[in-house]
């Protein structure tokens, strides 16, 4: 089967143009950085009308969205089309992504509060300023340098510490404009890279470029 490979700031990912479901051993042999492709997970790309997508942690469990995965496969179906806008659904939920050259930007609904410093930006994210273990959320260790630099560290649910995270970045500036930590405007930097974001009225806008990296066939074995 054809696969490609992507990533955002180091987040990174397998793309599949399959709808079918797929065993968590699949998932775990395709992640493994030595034994398969490597990869924080899978995006597997329903190509109907409307476009869907199901996101694979490298663990095998499903996550219900990612701001860096949703960009990398609004990426593939835009160049493919020719389209600089596109809607993705996952799990039920539409996102605008729109694709200024290599450049993605996830326009994604004000997250949700569930408590003081836990948000949920389409999956649950605990804003902290020193690591602490959770179940339940993907953690993020963040620091705010200015009223428009913060930089931050994920350790993510079905995958560990990633290189960059997207919801996570929209949860730690959201956090930090509500605390005035932030203007509405800021570069969020983790050691991946950097991204650009904009609170509007009814969206916080996510904005970095999004890499192809290579294409290949993985032998199916069974
Ligand atoms: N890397 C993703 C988040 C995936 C979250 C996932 N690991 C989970 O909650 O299961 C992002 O860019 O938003």
């Amino acid at each position: 089967m054809k696969f490609w490979k992507y990533h955002v700031n180091g987040n990174d990912f397998i793309l599949l143009e399959s709808s079918h479901k797929m065993h968590p051993s699949q998932i775990t042999m395709l992640c493994d950085r030595h034994k398969g492709i490597g990869a924080d997970g899978i995006l597997c790309v329903a190509e109907e009308e409307q476009v869907r997508y199901l996101h694979y942690n490298a663990d095998g469990s499903v996550a219900n969205m990612c701001g860096n995965g949703i960009r990398c496969v609004a990426h593939h179906i835009c160049t493919k089309r020719h389209l600089s806008k596109i809607e993705i659904t996952i799990l039920g939920q539409t996102y605008t992504v729109a694709l200024n050259d290599h450049i993605a930007t996830l326009y994604a609904p004000i997250p949700k509060v569930l408590e003081e410093n836990r948000y949920n930006s389409g999956v649950n994210h605990l804003i902290v300023s020193a690591y602490t273990q959770s179940e339940d959320d993907n953690v993020d260790v963040v620091k705010y340098r200015d009223d428009t630099h913060f930089e931050m560290t994920t350790y993510e649910l079905g995958v560990g510490e990633t290189l960059s995270c997207g919801t996570g970045m929209i949860a730690a500036f959201y956090h930090g404009v509500r605390n005035q930590l932030l203007s509405h405007m800021a570069i969020g930097t983790s050691k991946g890279g950097y991204n650009l974001l904009y609170l509007n009225d009814d969206s916080i806008c996510l904005s970095s470029c999004v890499h192809e990296v290579y294409s290949g066939n993985w032998n199916e074995r069974k």
